[in-house]
Protein backbone atom coordinates (compact mmCIF):
# COMPACT_ATOMS: atom_id res chain seq x y z
CA UNK A 1 0.00 0.00 0.00
CA UNK A 2 1.20 3.25 -0.41
CA UNK A 3 2.42 5.65 2.11
CA UNK A 4 -0.36 7.89 3.46
CA UNK A 5 0.30 11.27 2.09
CA UNK A 6 1.80 13.41 4.53
CA UNK A 7 1.96 17.17 2.57
CA UNK A 8 -0.93 18.46 0.42
CA UNK A 9 -1.22 21.37 -2.02
CA UNK A 10 -4.49 23.08 -2.73
CA UNK A 11 -5.26 25.23 -5.68
CA UNK A 12 -8.14 27.88 -5.10
CA UNK A 13 -9.85 26.50 -8.29
CA UNK A 14 -10.56 23.51 -5.78
CA UNK A 15 -7.76 21.12 -7.43
CA UNK A 16 -5.84 18.81 -4.99
CA UNK A 17 -2.08 17.48 -5.39
CA UNK A 18 -1.24 15.13 -2.59
CA UNK A 19 2.27 14.29 -1.88
CA UNK A 20 5.36 13.62 1.33
CA UNK A 21 5.71 16.56 3.31
CA UNK A 22 8.94 17.30 4.28
CA UNK A 23 10.91 20.35 6.12
CA UNK A 24 8.20 21.77 9.13
CA UNK A 25 5.35 20.72 9.78
CA UNK A 26 1.66 23.62 9.27
CA UNK A 27 0.03 25.54 6.78
CA UNK A 28 0.53 27.90 4.73
CA UNK A 29 -1.28 30.26 2.00
CA UNK A 30 0.48 32.44 -0.93
CA UNK A 31 0.81 32.62 -4.90
CA UNK A 32 2.83 29.58 -6.56
CA UNK A 33 4.72 29.99 -9.55
CA UNK A 34 7.15 28.12 -11.18
CA UNK A 35 11.34 28.68 -11.51
CA UNK A 36 12.68 26.54 -14.30
CA UNK A 37 16.50 27.39 -13.09
CA UNK A 38 18.67 23.65 -12.88
CA UNK A 39 20.51 24.95 -10.16
CA UNK A 40 20.20 27.30 -6.79
CA UNK A 41 17.59 26.29 -5.48
CA UNK A 42 18.88 27.89 -2.14
CA UNK A 43 19.76 30.94 -3.80
CA UNK A 44 15.80 31.29 -4.87
CA UNK A 45 14.13 30.07 -1.23
CA UNK A 46 16.36 32.70 -0.25
CA UNK A 47 15.87 35.57 -2.02
CA UNK A 48 13.19 37.85 -0.39
CA UNK A 49 11.68 39.17 -3.62
CA UNK A 50 9.71 35.52 -3.11
CA UNK A 51 7.98 36.53 0.01
CA UNK A 52 3.92 35.34 -0.26
CA UNK A 53 5.53 32.81 -3.22
CA UNK A 54 5.26 29.29 -2.91
CA UNK A 55 8.12 27.76 -5.59
CA UNK A 56 7.32 24.88 -8.12
CA UNK A 57 10.78 23.84 -9.41
CA UNK A 58 10.42 22.14 -12.74
CA UNK A 59 13.61 20.56 -12.57
CA UNK A 60 13.61 17.41 -10.32
CA UNK A 61 16.75 17.03 -8.42
CA UNK A 62 15.90 19.61 -5.87
CA UNK A 63 18.53 19.39 -2.22
CA UNK A 64 20.81 16.92 -4.24
CA UNK A 65 23.42 19.60 -3.45
CA UNK A 66 22.88 20.23 0.19
CA UNK A 67 22.84 24.13 1.51
CA UNK A 68 25.84 26.26 2.90
CA UNK A 69 25.16 29.33 4.63
CA UNK A 70 27.27 30.82 1.95
CA UNK A 71 24.57 30.52 -0.69
CA UNK A 72 21.81 32.46 1.38
CA UNK A 73 20.97 35.61 -0.39
CA UNK A 74 19.38 36.25 2.92
CA UNK A 75 19.28 35.46 6.76
CA UNK A 76 16.27 32.89 6.27
CA UNK A 77 13.94 31.02 3.21
CA UNK A 78 11.86 33.52 1.51
CA UNK A 79 9.94 31.58 -0.20
CA UNK A 80 6.82 30.19 1.96
CA UNK A 81 7.37 26.48 0.59
CA UNK A 82 8.81 24.54 -2.54
CA UNK A 83 7.27 21.84 -4.13
CA UNK A 84 9.24 19.09 -6.02
CA UNK A 85 8.97 15.94 -7.94
CA UNK A 86 11.04 13.93 -6.30
CA UNK A 87 11.45 14.01 -2.63
CA UNK A 88 15.01 15.21 -1.78
CA UNK A 89 17.75 12.94 -1.55
CA UNK A 90 21.31 12.93 1.15
CA UNK A 91 23.48 15.69 -0.60
CA UNK A 92 26.27 14.87 -1.87
CA UNK A 93 28.55 18.18 -2.45
CA UNK A 94 31.65 19.72 -0.47
CA UNK A 95 30.30 22.77 0.53
CA UNK A 96 27.37 21.42 1.78
CA UNK A 97 26.97 21.98 4.96
CA UNK A 98 23.21 20.63 6.03
CA UNK A 99 20.20 18.80 4.35
CA UNK A 100 17.83 20.79 2.56
CA UNK A 101 14.84 19.47 4.81
CA UNK A 102 16.67 19.81 8.26
CA UNK A 103 17.42 23.45 6.81
CA UNK A 104 13.98 23.98 5.94
CA UNK A 105 12.65 21.99 9.12
CA UNK A 106 14.67 24.83 11.57
CA UNK A 107 13.55 27.61 9.52
CA UNK A 108 9.60 26.93 9.51
CA UNK A 109 9.42 26.53 5.32
CA UNK A 110 7.12 23.73 4.20
CA UNK A 111 8.24 20.87 1.35
CA UNK A 112 5.99 18.89 -0.46
CA UNK A 113 7.46 16.10 -2.57
CA UNK A 114 6.48 13.97 -5.44
CA UNK A 115 4.24 16.11 -7.09
CA UNK A 116 3.28 16.03 -10.79
CA UNK A 117 5.10 19.14 -10.99
CA UNK A 118 4.75 19.12 -14.97
CA UNK A 119 0.88 18.54 -14.87
CA UNK A 120 0.84 21.69 -11.56
CA UNK A 121 3.03 23.59 -14.16
CA UNK A 122 0.56 23.52 -17.01
CA UNK A 123 -2.06 24.25 -14.61
CA UNK A 124 0.14 27.60 -13.61
CA UNK A 125 0.47 28.27 -16.81
CA UNK A 126 -3.11 28.13 -18.09
CA UNK A 127 -4.69 29.90 -15.02
CA UNK A 128 -1.95 32.35 -14.26
CA UNK A 129 -0.21 31.95 -10.69
CA UNK A 130 -2.47 30.25 -8.76
CA UNK A 131 -3.68 31.37 -4.65
CA UNK A 132 -3.18 27.90 -2.91
CA UNK A 133 -2.98 26.67 0.51
CA UNK A 134 0.46 23.83 1.33
CA UNK A 135 -0.07 21.78 4.15
CA UNK A 136 2.12 19.72 5.75
CA UNK A 137 1.06 17.83 8.69
CA UNK A 138 3.25 14.09 9.71
CA UNK A 139 -0.13 12.48 10.27
CA UNK A 140 -1.44 13.01 7.24
CA UNK A 141 -4.83 15.02 8.48
CA UNK A 142 -6.08 17.60 6.04
CA UNK A 143 -9.19 19.82 6.17
CA UNK A 144 -9.28 20.28 2.11
CA UNK A 145 -12.68 21.85 2.00
CA UNK A 146 -11.50 24.79 4.48
CA UNK A 147 -7.81 24.69 2.74
CA UNK A 148 -9.51 25.30 -1.05
CA UNK A 149 -11.74 28.20 0.94
CA UNK A 150 -8.70 29.55 2.59
CA UNK A 151 -6.56 30.49 -0.59
CA UNK A 152 -9.96 31.19 -2.30
CA UNK A 153 -10.23 34.33 0.10
CA UNK A 154 -6.57 35.28 0.04
CA UNK A 155 -6.38 38.49 -0.64
CA UNK A 156 -2.78 38.28 -3.16
CA UNK A 157 -0.17 39.60 -4.30
CA UNK A 158 -2.00 42.50 -6.35
CA UNK A 159 -1.72 45.76 -3.86
CA UNK A 160 0.36 44.14 -0.97
CA UNK A 161 3.36 45.86 -0.15
CA UNK A 162 5.91 43.40 1.23
CA UNK A 163 9.00 45.08 0.74
CA UNK A 164 8.79 47.02 4.02
CA UNK A 165 8.62 43.59 6.06
CA UNK A 166 11.66 41.80 4.52
CA UNK A 167 14.14 45.71 4.42
CA UNK A 168 16.34 45.28 6.93
CA UNK A 169 15.39 47.91 9.90
CA UNK A 170 18.30 49.72 10.27
CA UNK A 171 20.88 51.16 7.85
CA UNK A 172 24.25 49.59 7.76
CA UNK A 173 27.58 49.22 5.80
CA UNK A 174 27.94 46.13 3.52
CA UNK A 175 31.13 45.06 4.49
CA UNK A 176 30.95 41.29 3.51
CA UNK A 177 32.97 42.29 0.27
CA UNK A 178 32.87 41.58 -3.36
CA UNK A 179 31.40 38.78 -5.13
CA UNK A 180 34.56 36.67 -5.30
CA UNK A 181 33.67 35.65 -9.58
CA UNK A 182 32.73 39.54 -10.03
CA UNK A 183 36.32 40.25 -8.68
CA UNK A 184 38.04 39.97 -12.05
CA UNK A 185 36.00 42.61 -13.31
CA UNK A 186 36.65 45.08 -10.66
CA UNK A 187 37.30 48.72 -11.10
CA UNK A 188 38.38 49.04 -7.63
CA UNK A 189 42.14 49.45 -7.88
CA UNK A 190 41.93 52.54 -10.47
CA UNK A 191 39.30 54.62 -8.11
CA UNK A 192 38.72 55.62 -5.18
CA UNK A 193 35.47 53.51 -4.23
CA UNK A 194 31.92 55.02 -5.62
CA UNK A 195 29.76 55.76 -2.30
CA UNK A 196 26.83 54.42 -2.48
CA UNK A 197 23.27 54.27 -1.14
CA UNK A 198 21.50 50.65 -1.61
CA UNK A 199 18.28 51.19 -0.69
CA UNK A 200 17.03 47.51 0.89
CA UNK A 201 13.34 46.40 -0.89
CA UNK A 202 14.08 43.27 0.05
CA UNK A 203 18.01 43.46 -1.60
CA UNK A 204 19.76 39.59 -2.60
CA UNK A 205 23.41 40.04 -1.13
CA UNK A 206 24.52 39.10 -4.42
CA UNK A 207 23.93 42.52 -5.66
CA UNK A 208 25.75 44.20 -3.07
CA UNK A 209 28.70 42.04 -3.76
CA UNK A 210 28.24 42.75 -7.24
CA UNK A 211 28.21 46.47 -6.34
CA UNK A 212 31.25 46.30 -4.64
CA UNK A 213 32.93 44.04 -7.04
CA UNK A 214 32.38 46.62 -9.63
CA UNK A 215 33.88 49.53 -7.31
CA UNK A 216 31.33 50.92 -5.20
CA UNK A 217 31.51 50.90 -1.29
CA UNK A 218 28.33 49.94 -0.17
CA UNK A 219 25.60 51.67 2.48
CA UNK A 220 22.46 49.76 2.48
CA UNK A 221 19.74 51.99 3.90
CA UNK A 222 15.76 50.78 4.72
CA UNK A 223 13.48 51.11 2.94
CA UNK A 224 11.50 53.75 4.49
CA UNK A 225 14.39 56.03 3.79
CA UNK A 226 13.25 59.64 3.01
CA UNK A 227 15.71 61.25 0.12
CA UNK A 228 17.21 63.24 2.77
CA UNK A 229 18.31 60.49 4.50
CA UNK A 230 19.81 59.22 1.82
CA UNK A 231 21.48 62.53 0.26
CA UNK A 232 23.01 63.02 4.24
CA UNK A 233 25.26 59.81 3.20
CA UNK A 234 26.46 62.14 0.26
CA UNK A 235 26.42 59.03 -2.30
CA UNK A 236 27.49 59.44 -5.36
CA UNK A 237 24.85 56.81 -6.89
CA UNK A 238 22.01 55.06 -5.66
CA UNK A 239 20.44 51.71 -6.10
CA UNK A 240 17.01 50.54 -5.86
CA UNK A 241 17.14 46.90 -4.71
CA UNK A 242 14.79 44.18 -6.08
CA UNK A 243 12.03 42.96 -3.64
CA UNK A 244 8.78 41.10 -3.25
CA UNK A 245 5.39 42.58 -3.74
CA UNK A 246 3.20 44.85 -5.86
CA UNK A 247 5.33 47.84 -7.02
CA UNK A 248 2.51 50.02 -6.78
CA UNK A 249 1.26 49.24 -3.43
CA UNK A 250 5.11 50.90 -2.44
CA UNK A 251 3.57 54.35 -3.71
CA UNK A 252 3.24 55.59 -0.52
CA UNK A 253 7.48 55.78 0.33
CA UNK A 254 9.20 54.49 -2.05
CA UNK A 255 8.03 55.92 -5.03
CA UNK A 256 7.35 59.64 -3.65
CA UNK A 257 11.31 59.14 -2.43
CA UNK A 258 12.54 58.10 -5.99
CA UNK A 259 10.83 60.57 -7.48
CA UNK A 260 12.54 63.23 -4.74
CA UNK A 261 16.05 61.74 -5.64
CA UNK A 262 15.33 62.28 -9.55
CA UNK A 263 14.96 65.66 -8.69
CA UNK A 264 18.27 66.17 -7.23
CA UNK A 265 19.85 64.48 -10.80
CA UNK A 266 22.30 61.89 -9.62
CA UNK A 267 23.30 58.49 -11.20
CA UNK A 268 20.42 55.75 -10.54
CA UNK A 269 20.70 52.01 -11.12
CA UNK A 270 17.71 49.52 -10.21
CA UNK A 271 16.98 46.10 -10.73
CA UNK A 272 13.33 44.57 -10.76
CA UNK A 273 11.06 45.69 -7.96
CA UNK A 274 13.64 48.88 -8.01
CA UNK A 275 13.13 48.73 -12.04
CA UNK A 276 9.34 49.02 -11.57
CA UNK A 277 9.64 51.55 -8.48
CA UNK A 278 11.60 53.66 -10.68
CA UNK A 279 9.33 53.65 -13.66
CA UNK A 280 6.15 54.46 -11.47
CA UNK A 281 8.47 57.33 -10.18
CA UNK A 282 9.37 58.53 -13.83
CA UNK A 283 5.45 58.48 -14.57
CA UNK A 284 4.55 54.99 -16.10
CA UNK A 285 2.57 52.17 -15.00
CA UNK A 286 3.18 48.45 -14.00
CA UNK A 287 0.66 45.52 -14.32
CA UNK A 288 0.58 42.06 -12.72
CA UNK A 289 1.73 39.46 -15.09
CA UNK A 290 -0.19 35.74 -16.09
CA UNK A 291 2.45 33.83 -14.39
CA UNK A 292 5.39 35.94 -14.29
CA UNK A 293 8.74 34.69 -15.52
CA UNK A 294 10.97 32.75 -12.73
CA UNK A 295 14.16 30.54 -14.17
CA UNK A 296 17.55 31.31 -15.01
CA UNK A 297 17.42 30.76 -19.15
CA UNK A 298 15.53 33.92 -19.62
CA UNK A 299 16.46 35.58 -23.35
CA UNK A 300 16.27 39.33 -23.44
CA UNK A 301 17.15 41.58 -26.14
CA UNK A 302 19.08 44.93 -25.71
CA UNK A 303 17.08 47.20 -28.01
CA UNK A 304 20.73 49.56 -28.15
CA UNK A 305 22.94 46.57 -28.97
CA UNK A 306 20.95 44.38 -30.66
CA UNK A 307 22.82 42.03 -28.18
CA UNK A 308 20.73 38.95 -26.37
CA UNK A 309 21.57 38.48 -22.84
CA UNK A 310 20.49 34.51 -21.20
CA UNK A 311 19.47 36.11 -17.90
CA UNK A 312 18.06 34.65 -14.68
CA UNK A 313 14.39 36.07 -13.87
CA UNK A 314 12.05 36.40 -11.01
CA UNK A 315 9.06 38.62 -10.95
CA UNK A 316 5.40 38.39 -11.29
CA UNK A 317 4.39 42.02 -12.23
CA UNK A 318 5.95 44.13 -15.35
CA UNK A 319 6.15 47.53 -16.73
CA UNK A 320 3.55 48.95 -19.45
CA UNK A 321 6.08 49.65 -21.88
CA UNK A 322 3.37 51.47 -23.66
CA UNK A 323 3.05 53.76 -20.39
CA UNK A 324 7.02 54.94 -20.59
CA UNK A 325 6.92 58.63 -20.70
CA UNK A 326 8.73 61.14 -22.60
CA UNK A 327 12.48 60.73 -22.08
CA UNK A 328 12.03 57.14 -21.15
CA UNK A 329 13.63 54.98 -23.66
CA UNK A 330 12.93 51.28 -23.43
CA UNK A 331 16.44 49.45 -23.36
CA UNK A 332 15.60 45.86 -22.99
CA UNK A 333 12.45 43.63 -23.69
CA UNK A 334 12.06 40.02 -23.22
CA UNK A 335 12.31 37.82 -25.91
CA UNK A 336 10.03 35.07 -24.47
CA UNK A 337 7.02 37.36 -24.58
CA UNK A 338 8.30 41.17 -25.52
CA UNK A 339 7.55 42.35 -22.34
CA UNK A 340 9.64 45.26 -21.20
CA UNK A 341 12.83 44.36 -19.30
CA UNK A 342 14.70 47.59 -19.45
CA UNK A 343 14.69 51.23 -19.53
CA UNK A 344 16.73 54.71 -19.15
CA UNK A 345 16.40 58.32 -19.17
CA UNK A 346 17.50 59.39 -22.42
CA UNK A 347 19.76 62.20 -21.02
CA UNK A 348 20.75 61.28 -17.76
CA UNK A 349 22.58 57.96 -15.86
CA UNK A 350 19.63 56.72 -14.52
CA UNK A 351 18.70 52.96 -15.73
CA UNK A 352 17.08 49.94 -14.47
CA UNK A 353 16.67 46.41 -15.77
CA UNK A 354 13.81 43.64 -14.62
CA UNK A 355 16.38 40.70 -15.01
CA UNK A 356 18.75 39.85 -12.51
CA UNK A 357 22.52 40.88 -13.69
CA UNK A 358 24.15 39.66 -10.18
CA UNK A 359 23.69 36.20 -11.54
CA UNK A 360 22.77 34.53 -8.29
CA UNK A 361 21.65 31.55 -9.50
CA UNK A 362 22.32 32.06 -13.20
CA UNK A 363 24.48 33.47 -16.37
CA UNK A 364 26.88 36.50 -16.43
CA UNK A 365 25.90 37.64 -19.27
CA UNK A 366 24.19 40.74 -17.65
CA UNK A 367 27.14 41.75 -15.30
CA UNK A 368 27.97 44.84 -17.44
CA UNK A 369 25.19 46.65 -15.96
CA UNK A 370 27.35 46.93 -12.93
CA UNK A 371 29.97 48.62 -14.97
CA UNK A 372 27.53 50.92 -16.44
CA UNK A 373 26.73 51.84 -13.13
CA UNK A 374 30.18 52.60 -11.84
CA UNK A 375 31.16 54.70 -15.41
CA UNK A 376 28.30 56.44 -14.91
CA UNK A 377 29.44 57.31 -11.38
CA UNK A 378 33.16 58.37 -12.62
CA UNK A 379 32.00 60.20 -15.57
CA UNK A 380 30.19 62.71 -12.41
CA UNK A 381 33.39 62.66 -10.49
CA UNK A 382 35.54 63.40 -13.72
N1 LIG B 1 12.61 40.07 -8.04
C1 LIG B 1 11.88 41.14 -7.82
O1 LIG B 1 12.38 42.19 -7.41
C2 LIG B 1 10.39 40.99 -8.01
C3 LIG B 1 9.64 42.29 -8.12
C4 LIG B 1 8.14 42.18 -7.91
N2 LIG B 1 7.85 41.74 -6.58
C5 LIG B 1 7.54 41.24 -8.93
O2 LIG B 1 7.10 40.18 -8.60
O3 LIG B 1 7.48 41.55 -10.10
Amino acid sequence: MAAKPTACLALADGTVFYGMGFGAPGEVVAELVFNTAMTGYQEIMTDPSYASQIVTFTFPHIGNTGVTAEDDEAQDPVASGIVVRWDPTEPSNWRSTSELTDWMARRGRIGIGGVDTRRLTRAIRQQGAPHVVLAHDPDGNFDIEAMIARARDWQGLVGLDLAKDVSCAQSYRWDEGAWQWGAGFSTAPQDKPFKVVALDYGAKRNILRSLVAYGAEVTVLPASATAEEVMAHEPEGVFLSNGPGDPAATGAYAVPMIKDLLARDMPIFGICLGHQMLALALGARTVKMSHGHHGANHPVRDVETGKVEITSMNHGFAVDSQSLPRGVIETHVSLFDGSNCGIRMADRPVFSVQHHPEAAPGPQDSLYLFQRFTDSMRARRG
